[in-house]
C-alpha cells in the first residue's frame, strides 16, 4: 500500500465517522449544560488538605539542603481550593484529534515546506542530479540539519533508483517515507515514543531547559493532561533562579487544579524538589512535574545544580526521575541544538518537549534534534491552550507536513 494511502487510513476520519464524532460532542456539551446548571463546575475542581504532620517529619529526617529556609515552610505547600480549577474554559477543552493538531500546528511549515516542494517538482520533468540539490537545499531552509538532510538525499536518490521512479510528483511521497523512518532509525517507535511511567507509585518528571522556552507553559499543559486522565498530579517549583517563575508555576497550578510545592525566591532548588517530593508521597500523588531553573551562562553552575536535584530525587524515590525532559523553543532553530548540546552534557535528557511548534517555519529541527543528538522528541507544544501539547508521533507529524498532498492524492485516487 502506498505510504500517503496509509496515513490517510490512519489520520484522515471519513465522513460518517465525522457524523458519530460531532453526535458524541453534542452529547457532551450537553451533559456539562445540565452539570452546571446543577451548580457543578465543568472541570472537576479539587479541595486538597496537607497533612502537613507528616511532610514535617520528613523534613525533620534531614532536608538535604540545611540552608532551606525555615520561615517559608508554612507556605512551601500551596493549596487550591475548590473554585481554582475552572479557568481552563470548554473553548480549551474541545476535543479535537491528533491529526487536526498536528495539522493545524505545522501549518506554518507546511505552508512553506510543501510549497517549496510542489515548486520543486512542477519544474522538473525527470527525477536528476540537479533535483536531489534542490531538494537538499528545501530540505536545509526547513531546518531538518546538514547531517541529517545529507543521509536523507542519500537514501532517497537508492529508493528513487530501486523503484525506478522517473516522476518528480512521485518522490513527495518517498520523502514523506524517508522522513518517518530516518526519525525512527533503528528504534521501534513504542520504545520511544509517549512518556515512561512509573507502574509501580509515583512518576516523577524533571523538566530542565533555559529561561523562555516555555518550561512553565508545558508543565502546566503536562499536568492538565494528567489531570485529565485521572491522574493526581503534583508540581514542585524548582526555579528559584528566575524572577516570577514561582508565582507563574503558582498560577498554572490554580488554573488546573493541582497543588505546588514552593519555597521563596533564591533558595535552594534541590530543598523545593525535596519537600516537593515529600509532599507527592504523603499525598500519595500519582505524578510529580519538577520545575528547574537553565543557567546556560554558567555551565559548570548548571551542571552542579542539576546532579544536586537528580541526586535527591534518585535517593528520596529509587529509580526516578523516570524522564529527564528538556524544554526547546522550536522557533529559536540551530540556537535550540546547540542548548540541547549542553544539557546532555550537564544531565542525562531522556527527551526533548520542542515547544512553539506551531510558531516556526521550520519544523524540520525535529529531525535535527532526534538525528543529530540521539534524543527523541516526546511531547510537542502546538499552541498556546492548554491542550496544545501533544505526545510526539512521526507519523502524525509527516501527516502534519504533507496533509494537503494526502488531500490532493485522496482526490487522484477518487478520479482514477
Ligand atoms: N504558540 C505557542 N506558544 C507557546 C507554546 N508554549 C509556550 N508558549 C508561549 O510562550 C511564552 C513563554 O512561555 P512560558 O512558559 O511563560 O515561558 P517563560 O516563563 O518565558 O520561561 P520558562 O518557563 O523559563 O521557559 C508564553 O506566552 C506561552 O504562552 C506553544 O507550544 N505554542
Amino acid at each position: 500500500m502506498s505510504f500517503f494511502k496509509k496515513l490517510k487510513e490512519k489520520f484522515v476520519k471519513g465522513p460518517e465517522e465525522e457524523e458519530e464524532k460531532r453526535d458524541e460532542n453534542t452529547e457532551e456539551e450537553e451533559t456539562e449544560v445540565e452539570a452546571e446548571a446543577d451548580g457543578n463546575p465543568p472541570l472537576d475542581g479539587e479541595t486538597e488538605v496537607i497533612d502537613d504532620g507528616e511532610s514535617d517529619e520528613a523534613e525533620s529526617k534531614g532536608s538535604p539542603v540545611e540552608e532551606a529556609p525555615a520561615e517559608d515552610e508554612e507556605e512551601q505547600v500551596q493549596v487550591f481550593e475548590e473554585s481554582s480549577s475552572v479557568e481552563v474554559t470548554e473553548d480549551e477543552e474541545e476535543e479535537e484529534t491528533i491529526a487536526s493538531k498536528f495539522k493545524k500546528g505545522l501549518s506554518k511549515t507546511r505552508n512553506s515546506f510543501s510549497s517549496k516542494i510542489n515548486d520543486l517538482v512542477a519544474r522538473y520533468r525527470t527525477v536528476d542530479e540537479d533535483f536531489f540539490e534542490e531538494l537538499e537545499e528545501v530540505l536545509i531552509s526547513a531546518d531538518v540539519g546538514v547531517t541529517t538532510v545529507m543521509e536523507m538525499i542519500e537514501e532517497l536518490e537508492m529508493e528513487v533508483k530501486r523503484r525506478n521512479i522517473q516522476d518528480p510528483q512521485k518522490v513527495k511521497e518517498v520523502i514523506s517515507e524517508k522522513l518517518v523512518e530516518i526519525y525512527y532509525g533503528d528504534d521501534d517507535a513504542g520504545d520511544i515514543e509517549g512518556l515512561v511511567e512509573n507502574p509501580d507509585g509515583l512518576t516523577i518528571y524533571l523538566f530542565v531547559g533555559v529561561n523562555g522556552v516555555g518550561k512553565t507553559t508545558t508543565i502546566g499543559k503536562l499536568a492538565h493532561r494528567l489531570k485529565s486522565e485521572g491522574k493526581n498530579v503534583t508540581l514542585a517549583a524548582g526555579d528559584t533562579f528566575r524572577a516570577g517563575a514561582i508565582e507563574q508555576l503558582e498560577e498554572w497550578g490554580k488554573r488546573v487544579g493541582v497543588n505546588v510545592t514552593k519555597h521563596s525566591e533564591g533558595s535552594d532548588p534541590a530543598a523545593v524538589i525535596y519537600d516537593g517530593i515529600q509532599s507527592a508521597k504523603s499525598r500519595q500523588a500519582d505524578v510529580l512535574i519538577c520545575d528547574t531553573a537553565g543557567r546556560l551562562q554558567n555551565k559548570v553552575n548548571l551542571m552542579n545544580e542539576l546532579s544536586k536535584v537528580k541526586r535527591v530525587i534518585e535517593r528520596e524515590a529509587p529509580g526516578a526521575p523516570h524522564e529527564v525532559l528538556l524544554v526547546l523553543d522550536a522557533t529559536t532553530g540551530q540556537n535550540a541544538m546547540s542548548q540541547a548540546k549542553t544539557f546532555s552534557e550537564a544531565t542525562d535528557v531522556s527527551g526533548i518537549v520542542l515547544s512553539k511548534l506551531d510558531g516556526t517555519a521550520k519544523g524540520g529541527i525535529v529531525l535535527a534534534i532526534r538525528n543529530e543528538l540521539d534524543i527523541p522528541v516526546k511531547l510537542v507544544g502546538l499552541g498556546e491552550k492548554v491542550t496544545d501539547l501533544e505526545t510526539f508521533d512521526a507519523h502524525a507529524f509527516v501527516y502534519g507536513l504533507f496533509a494537503d498532498m494526502i488531500e490532493d492524492y485522496e482526490d487522484e485516487e477518487k478520479t482514477s
